[in-house]
């Protein structure tokens, strides 16, 4: 099945043209965000789908209605595709955004408005190996040939969607002037009936048990996977191919330890060593 191998290139970094043009890249930038806003910002494959649902959720209560009817890039449209300007400016009450863009390119106009940030990051040897994967069905990336040479792009950042690195300390660097909740997938996968729980207080939507209850069985991995609202199946297969994978594949933790080999292992350390040094931030999971 042919690629659709078109590239945008904004700040810096490449995206897929299927999805983004300069012009959506520069609405994307200059948004006027409210303060009711709640953005979803992660590198892919951090469990983006994950949290629109666990918030589309938290919204409603726990009301299946709109979880069960609407595809979740339509209730928490990515800000930088090219569908949802209209769909934006349109939506009167609280909004749900998206995006994998990284932060110095949203961070000024998110300064403008009181809006909330929900950061979600995940063990970067996992997100590798997921996106590895996901280029194999979404026809929009390029071809990742081997994982090995998949893994050297990853590490130097010329993946699209950049450097895994750059994007997690750019967004975390932005804890004190931003309103941003920080969360792990290996939180989530942990805990999600606390996660939620967390989430929802921190949103200022506190939650009965019985809502977290509902919100946590429709938010399983096996329940998702089944959902044709959130598991990618209703995009048609000249823009992922099914035949290659499911986009929920395994949704597990430390799937890494299947395909990394020890030198590779070693390599990422080194890599991540490097590039963290400076970091104070939490990554517990990268030792396990
Ligand atoms: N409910 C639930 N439980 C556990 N894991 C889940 C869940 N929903 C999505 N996933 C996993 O998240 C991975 C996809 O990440 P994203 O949604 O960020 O992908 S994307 O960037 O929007 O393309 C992908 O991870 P891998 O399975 O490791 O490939 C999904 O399976």
């Amino acid at each position: 099945m042919a690629r659709l191998e078109v590239t945008e290139t904004f700040a810096g970094i490449a995206l897929p043209g299927h999805l983004h043009t300069q012009e959506s890249l520069r609405f994307a930038s200059s948004f006027q965000f409210r303060d009711t806003d709640v953005l979803i910002a992660t590198y892919p494959k951090s469990g983006t789908t994950w949290m629109q649902e666990i918030l589309t959720l938290i919204h409603s209560k726990g009301d299946l209605e709109a979880a069960k009817t609407i595809p979740n890039w339509d209730r928490a449209p990515w800000l930088e595709h090219t569908y949802s300007k209209d769909l934006l400016q349109e939506t009167s009450g609280p909004r749900l955004i998206t995006t994998h863009l990284p932060c110095q390119v949203l961070a000024p106009a998110l300064r403008k408005s009181k809006a909330k940030v929900i950061y979600m990051a995940r063990n970067p040897k996992d997100v590798a190996v997921s996106f590895y994967h996901f280029h194999k069905m979404a026809k929009f990336l390029p071809d990742p040939g081997s994982f090995e040479d998949f893994l050297i792009s990853f590490l130097d950042g010329t993946v699209q969607y950049g450097s895994w690195f750059d994007h997690v300390k750019g967004w975390l660097s932005q804890q004190a002037e931003l309103e941003l909740f920080y969360i792990t997938y290996e939180d989530v996968h942990k805990e999600l009936g606390r996660s939620v729980e967390r989430l929802a207080d921190w949103l200022g939507c506190p939650l009965q048990p019985e809502e977290i209850r509902e919100i946590q069985q429709h938010c399983s991995f096996s329940s998702m996977r089944e959902n044709a609202m959130v598991n990618y199946t209703l995009v048609p297969c000249e823009i992922m191919d099914h035949s290659q994978g499911r986009f929920m594949r395994k949704g597990t933790v430390g799937d890494w330890r299947d395909h990394f080999t020890p030198l590779q292992n070693m390599l990422f350390h080194k890599i991540y060593q490097k590039e963290m040094q400076d970091s104070s931030m939490r990554f517990r999971w990268f030792l396990d």
